[in-house]
């Protein structure tokens, strides 16, 4: 089994933050690695409907910030996941692993993380806090993804790549082996990642090269 934070209980009933599209693809998920969901919470959700026959319970702020709430963040935009943690002292955030997703046993995913269906993550690879690794992402031995990085579905990252804190890398980008990207960078749709990139930039294309002023 990947190295995870174990719940206290075998299903702990789950609060899911946030009420759109990733929302919907997190409760799946949940639900298929056999948790109940205690309640969906959104500030402004978008669309008020059920979320798969679970209506929006509330704002994120009638979720207790006690030991015995199991929560995770459903928000796509690393830096709202980050602000959201922050606000949060005592809940438990739960480690989400698609049944259908292959971990190799000596993995580490943090508290909040999820992997959805379709991922593989190969040995040595170590996973932070409240990262996404989206469907059939494909992560290789040994690579480090930081705190709230988002690896977008289809990406395919070599071995011994390392996307630091808050890193979004879009559909189908593709790393080379050991390059490092740094903390809050966004990679576009498509790109193929060929070398070191610094914080901050946007890169897209084939080569990846930060977008013009950004
Ligand atoms: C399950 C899920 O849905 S998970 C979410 C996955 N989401 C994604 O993969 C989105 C990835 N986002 C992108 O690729 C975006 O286009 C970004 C972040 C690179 C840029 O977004 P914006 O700042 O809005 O750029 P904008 O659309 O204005 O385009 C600016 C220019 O860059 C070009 N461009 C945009 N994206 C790309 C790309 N991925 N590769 C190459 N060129 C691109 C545009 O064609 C445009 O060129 P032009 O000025 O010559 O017309």
């Amino acid at each position: 089994m990947p190295v995870i934070p174990e719940p206290a209980k075998a299903t702990p009933d789950l609060h899911v933050i946030g009420a759109g599209g990733h929302a919907r693809v997190i409760v799946a998920l949940a639900q298929a690695a056999g948790y109940r969901i205690a309640g969906i919470f959104d500030d402004q959700p978008a669309n008020p409907a059920l979320l798969l026959g679970h209506p929006v319970s509330g704002s994120v702020r009638d979720i207790p910030d006690s030991v015995d709430t199991w929560a995770v963040i459903a928000i796509g935009s690393n830096a709202v996941r980050e602000r959201l943690a922050a606000q949060f002292r005592q809940v438990q955030w739960a480690t989400l692993i698609h049944p259908a997703a292959w971990v190799a046993p000596d993995v580490v995913v943090g508290p909040g993380s999820v992997v959805m269906a379709g991922a593989v993550l190969q040995p040595g690879v170590r996973i932070g806090t409240h990262v996404i690794v989206n469907t059939l992402a494909g992560i290789d031995h040994d690579c480090r993804l930081d705190d709230y990085v988002h690896v977008a579905p289809g990406c395919r990252l070599a071995g011994n790549v390392h996307l630091e804190t808050g890193v979004f890398a879009g559909v189908g980008c593709s790393f080379i082996p050991g390059v490092t990207v740094g903390p809050w960078a966004q990679l576009g749709a498509g790109a193929v990642i060929t070398g070191a990139l610094p914080g901050g930039v946007t890169a897209v294309g084939i080569p990846a090269r930060p977008m013009r002023g950004r």
